[in-house]
């Protein structure tokens, strides 16, 4: 019998076991144990007496940066030529550096769209959230502070949607599905700001501003850019000033697009009236502080944790396997490899 392709399969999933199931017929699927360190992983790729030295595709969660740390250009360099394919559990791969693995001529895909609608229910959750300070609330109401507090515990009033302008930093496929969806709530004002204008289609009557003016009129910042060395701290100390006082912040792509030292300041100080955060520049750790501020709506990297969302990019990530197994290509690669040749000439597996 001729020998299966190898996959290694980096980090658990939830939901996926019957489409790995079925990878199995055509695929050697191996793991590495849990207590693996990267140290241990970059010198087991490289030991030829090792079955990781002979993987063809590599699927990987977040999670599972843990055992083997980012795929940087180190690691990239330390795989064997066998592989072929990076397969990333998500939408958002910050964790991987990109131009050492095309360098390479390795594939690398995500999972696009099908986290859109998850992660822009999450963020319209926040959003109202932060903006009826209904974060205050609850944990007012949870230490037991009603009624001897007051009405709704003594939070403070929040604000309703009429009149304000939601400014949506980055308006891609996550952006446009939060605009859709925070319409019928009653907000009209609508800003965006990309690093170029998008073609009017593709804006949904949400108005192209400039930078400056994007922090000058935003009455609620949506944050919804991947995170890249363009986007690192964007939102900072000065760029937080610019912001009108008692802006609202919400942020479910990556935290490290906010400077969450910056933040905290501001929520301090009040020039942040509140923020609804899924993410946070340092998680799973979180300083104290951010941590106590009532008026952080906050959630532990949420916006993709349902059954139906995180089962589809299970599978969408063992299909990116399969694929390149039997046809050679990824279904799903990244946007920076969209216009290469060279993924078009690998050959199938088997
Ligand atoms: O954070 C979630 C994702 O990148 O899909």
């Amino acid at each position: 019998m001729s020998k299966k392709p190898i996959v290694l399969k980096l980090g658990k999933d939830a939901f996926g076991d019957q489409a790995w199931g079925e990878l199995e017929k055509i695929a050697d699927v191996i793991t590495i144990p849990e207590s693996t360190t990267r140290e241990q992983f970059l010198r087991e790729v490289k030991d030829p007496q090792n079955k990781l030295s002979q993987v063809q595709v590599i699927t990987r969660t977040a999670r599972s940066v843990k055992n083997t740390g980012r795929f940087d250009e180190e690691l990239a360099l330390a795989l064997p030529s066998s592989v072929v394919a990076v397969c990333h559990t998500g939408a958002g791969y910050d964790q991987i550096d990109v131009e050492p693995f095309k360098k390479r001529h390795i594939q690398v895909a995500n999972v696009p769209d099908l986290v859109s609608n998850a992660t822009a229910d999450t963020h319209v959750f926040l959003l109202l959230g932060a903006l009826r300070n209904f974060g205050i609330g609850n944990r007012r109401l949870i230490e037991g502070k009603w009624p001897e507090a007051g009405p709704a515990c003594g939070s403070p009033f929040g604000y309703d949607p009429e009149g304000k302008t939601v400014g949506i930093l980055g308006l891609g496929r996550i952006g446009r599905c939060i605009l859709e969806r925070l319409k019928p709530f009653g907000f009209e004002n609508f800003i965006y700001h990309n690093r170029h204008q998008l073609p009017s289609e593709e804006e949904h009557g949400c108005e192209y501003v400039g930078f400056e003016e994007f922090l000058k009129r935003s009455d609620i910042v949506s944050v919804n850019v991947p995170l890249n060395h363009n986007t690192h701290h964007l939102i900072n100390a000065e760029t937080i000033e610019k912001m009108k006082d008692g802006v609202v912040i919400v942020n479910t792509a990556r935290g490290a697009v906010i400077d969450e030292q910056a933040m905290t300041d501001a929520l301090r100080s009040g020039k942040i009236r509140s923020a609804g955060l899924d993410v946070f520049e340092y998680e799973p750790k979180i300083s104290k502080e951010l941590l106590s501020m009532s008026q952080v709506l906050g959630l532990p990297h949420m916006g993709t944790h349902s059954v139906e969302t995180r089962k589809k990019m299970e599978e969408l990530v063992v299909e990116n396997a399969k694929n390149v197994i039997l046809t050679g290509k990824v279904l799903t690669i990244v946007p920076e490899l969209q216009n290469e040749d060279w993924p078009n000439e690998s050959k199938p597996l088997v």
